[in-house]
């Protein structure tokens, strides 16, 4: 449903962020994408919706060549891409359920927009997600209110309200603990299931990859270096994508630490438990 043929992306810097991307994503699939910082991860996604434009290639969304629009035309194919973010995005000053309306902000007309009127059919709809992404207590709160977690579900039922055909996905847990990252990310890939949403999740946590994702997509210097399974991706592949590491060794206890006891989790647990939980 997302093809990209031969995108390559140089800024006016000279830096040159992608080299000839040939990458397709079927329905429903949830694409991880790692890779080391300045690998190209967040150019490749905003290249996908025009917020970084391609200096060469084409990117098409089922029938619609992305890379020839503009104006208007542009601002509809956006509306099939849902965007989450790490810092979530949100209007701090602004109640849960108006943020989640605010997904909808491209299909109402300005002032009915600017005066907060919403149509009934998407006040019903931001009442379901906001029950499916486990916020139905908090949609009067204000979104300065919520934790890191609960901020994100906003940010996901946000992009859902969009009716997206495609998720974009940027770093959504770098700023969650351990155990609210999993559950953030199990929601993503159910909702993605339920609705046969295609993702492409850029992410630098490789066990979460691993464990969440359908397929695992590694950028190093702007280049693809692997695309496979999760359980492909060996300690070899890693080293491909990062650069030399000792990948399957439990860190040494440093001389006046105390040896962890049970031994701490190493990025291959998630390869074994393979797929989601
Ligand atoms: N606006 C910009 N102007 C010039 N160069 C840029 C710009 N944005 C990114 N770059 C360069 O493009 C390359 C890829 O950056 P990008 O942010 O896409 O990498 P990334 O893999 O997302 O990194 P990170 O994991 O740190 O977010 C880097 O060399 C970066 O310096």
């Amino acid at each position: 449903m997302l093809t990209l043929s031969g995108v390559t992306k140089r800024y006016p810097t000279g830096d040159r962020a992608l080299t000839d991307i040939q990458l397709t994503l079927p329905k429903g699939q949830v694409m991880a994408l790692i890779g080391p910082s300045g690998a190209g991860k967040s150019t490749l996604i905003r290249c996908v919706n025009r917020l970084v434009e391609p200096t060469q290639g084409s990117i098409r969304l089922e029938e619609t060549e992305i890379t020839r629009l503009s104006g208007n035309a542009l601002r509809q194919a956006r509306r099939s891409m849902g965007m989450i973010f790490q810092e979530y995005a949100l209007v701090d000053r602004l109640s849960v359920m108006e943020n989640v309306l605010s997904g909808r902000l491209g299909y109402v007309g300005f002032w009915r927009s600017f005066l907060r009127r919403y149509p009934q059919d998407a006040v019903a709809e931001a009442f379901r997600l906001l029950e499916r992404v486990g916020l139905p207590h908090a949609i009067d709160k204000r979104a300065d209110a919520l934790s890191g977690g609960q901020r994100q579900r906003v940010g996901i039922a946000r992009a859902l309200l969009q009716s997206p055909k495609l998720l974009l996905v940027d770093e959504p847990t770098a700023s969650l603990d351990p155990k609210t990252s999993r559950q953030i990310m199990r929601l993503i890939r159910e909702l993605c299931a339920e609705r046969e949403l295609a993702a492409i999740i850029n992410i630098h946590d490789v066990a979460l990859a691993q464990q969440f994702a359908d397929r695992i997509v590694g950028l190093r210097a702007g280049e693809i270096v692997f695309d496979g399974l999760p359980n492909e991706l060996t300690s070899d592949m890693l080293t491909t994508i990062y650069g030399e590491e000792e990948w399957d060794t439990t860190p040494e206890p440093m001389d006046d630490e105390p040896a962890a006891e049970p031994p701490r989790a190493r990025v291959f647990e998630g390869l074994a438990a393979g797929g989601a939980q």
